[in-house]
């Protein structure tokens, strides 16, 4: 008996899920999630990916349940896994949703690419974002996005079940993965259940604080809408959640915070996308800079007390230090806030973003290659088409974090520091760092370096080499490639130093 394979990846619902949705109108499926080690072995892979992965897949497998059939685990890497399935049981199709992840990922699908055309299995691959595969025409991609988001959701047929021909697997345990132990214990918890509990808080409740919200590190934690793992994990579709948010928009009077929350959140949805569509069309970007006119700008200059004073959130900044310490415990930290972090381990601590962003592809939940990289490439600069963003964290911490409660929060050891000596204890005189009970370098670190002067300085290196006649030439071709055409600069007349998406606005 012929049959369908679905391969569920990062796409873990029933709900528009164009593979299922194909396989079943076709014939009988079985549905299939496989734990890959070589994937989870990858240097941006982590234990709460994994956890939050499973969590996804538990109910994937009851909701199969209740349709009649079930969600087989299988170990194994997926040539492997499909050749065994193979020999067991033939089947002629394999369906799943496309996927732009990391180069390991990108390379088991050229793997599975490949076993197919040789075993005469078609692949049907079906678009799960508003990312176009093989584009061609960036002016294209707008439309493209809209018509993706605009489709009506894919309906569910009932599907008839086929077993597995072998006996049912149990997911390894993380550390059987090589993965650490430690996770943030109080990560987001994944499955539809929580997702859909997740977006309709937010569209009932929370939108109404995303304007004006979202940037605090006090704030942001509940005026954003926390989607963001489920929408990386697939566990809610990105179409549904667009459905849903315009509906509500629709559905609100004049006048009520949550139309203008909504509608600035539906835009970072398509930001969404077009950041995935980055990698999708230059997967080297996870690797290499997109300008290549800025390598080397920083690839000689590794500093591994900088890096480990970072990562162990003793920068001294104490803005910098908790964030690193809400992202240990919680997985997450608002877009504001990543990019302060990226832009002080850019400039003044000058470390080349790709150690940096493994490092936080591990520490964000959220984790989705597209995004991250293109974000860790804009925020230090090598993309060679956005404005140079250098946040201070001095600065941020004033105007986000005026009475110093988010660091207090987070660094216990400021609850003793004065008001007057916040944002700069390490300034704190001697006999003060006395009286309250902090010293500097023992209980609280001193920087690393001096940060204005070491911003200025890793600024003029960067501008040094745009400035460069050959460097200046090879933005054309980037903007045309990768630039944003959502607000075209008028024809003649751009701004000194911008181009594709200098407009980007947070
Ligand atoms: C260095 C850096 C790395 C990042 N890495 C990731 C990542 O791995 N995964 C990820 O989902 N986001 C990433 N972001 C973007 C952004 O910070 C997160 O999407 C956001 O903080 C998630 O919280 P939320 O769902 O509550 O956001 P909301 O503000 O509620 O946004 C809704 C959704 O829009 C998308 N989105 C929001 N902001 C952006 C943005 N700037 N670019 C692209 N899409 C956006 C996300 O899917 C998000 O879930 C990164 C940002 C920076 C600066």
């Amino acid at each position: 008996m012929d049959y369908g394979v679905v391969w569920f990846k990062r796409d873990f619902r029933v709900v528009d899920h164009a593979a299922l949705a194909a396989a079943a109108r076709r014939g009988p499926v079985l549905c299939l999630c496989v734990v890959e080690p070589s994937l989870w072995a990858q240097p941006d892979a982590a234990t709460q990916h994994y956890h939050f992965m499973l969590e996804g897949a538990r109910e994937l497998h009851a909701e199969l349940r209740r349709l009649g059939g079930r969600l087989h685990l299988v170990v194994g890497d997926m040539p492997a896994v499909l050749d065994r399935l193979h020999a067991l049981a033939p089947f002629s199709t394999l369906y799943s949703h496309e996927e732009t992840g990391n180069g390991a990922s990108y390379a088991r699908d050229r793997a599975v690419a490949r076993w197919c055309r040789e075993h005469g299995v078609r692949w049907h691959e079906f678009p799960q974002f508003g990312v176009v595969r093989r584009l061609t025409d960036r002016d294209r991609w707008q439309p493209a996005w809209e018509a993706h988001v605009g489709a009506p959701q894919v309906l569910q047929p009932a599907p008839v079940f086929v077993p597995l021909p072998w006996p049912a697997e149990r997911a390894p345990a993380a550390a059987s993965l090589g993965l650490p132990a430690v996770e943030p214990a109080l990560r987001q918890r994944g499955g539809r259940e929580a997702a859909l509990a997740c977006l309709h808080d937010f569209l009932d409740v929370r939108s109404g604080h995303y304007r004006g919200g979202i940037s605090s590190p006090l704030s942001a934690p509940t005026a954003c809408s926390r989607l963001s793992p489920y929408l990386a994990w697939g566990q809610l579709s990105l179409r549904e959640v667009v459905h849903a948010t315009r509906e509500r928009i629709a559905r609100l009077p004049e006048g009520d915070r949550r139309r203008a929350g909504l509608s600035a959140f539906v835009s970072r949805l398509y930001w969404h996308c077009h950041f995935i569509q980055r990698l999708e069309s230059e997967p080297a970007l996870e690797f290499e800079n997109l300008h290549r006119g800025y390598d080397g700008l920083r690839e000689n200059d590794w500093s591994p007390v900088h890096f480990e004073a970072l990562v162990a959130g003793r920068t001294g900044w104490p803005l910098v230090d908790a964030c690193v310490a809400m992202l240990r415990e919680t997985g997450w930290i608002n877009f504001r806030m990543r990019a302060m972090l990226v832009s002080v381990a850019a400039y003044p601590l000058w470390l080349h973003w790709r150690p940096v962003g493994l490092w936080l592809a591990r520490q964000f939940l959220d984790y989705e290659p597209g995004i991250h990289w293109s974000q860790m490439q804009m925020q230090s600069g090598t993309t060679g088409i956005n404005t140079t963003r250098v946040y201070n964290p001095i600065k941020q911490a004033r105007d986000h974090d005026p009475q110093g409660r988010f660091v207090r929060r987070w660094l216990p050891a400021l609850r003793r520091v004065p008001d007057t000596w916040l944002f700069e204890p390490w300034r704190m005189p001697p006999d003060l760092q006395v009286r309250c009970g902090v010293r500097v370098g023992e209980d609280i670190p001193a920087p690393p370096v001096e940060l204005e002067s070491a911003t200025r300085a890793a600024k003029s290196r960067l501008h040094a080499l745009r400035a460069r006649p050959e460097v200046r030439a090879a933005k054309a071709a980037i903007v045309e490639r990768h630039g944003s055409r959502k607000r075209p600069a008028r024809r003649g007349r751009r701004p000194s130093g911008s181009a594709g998406q200098l407009q980007f606005e947070f």
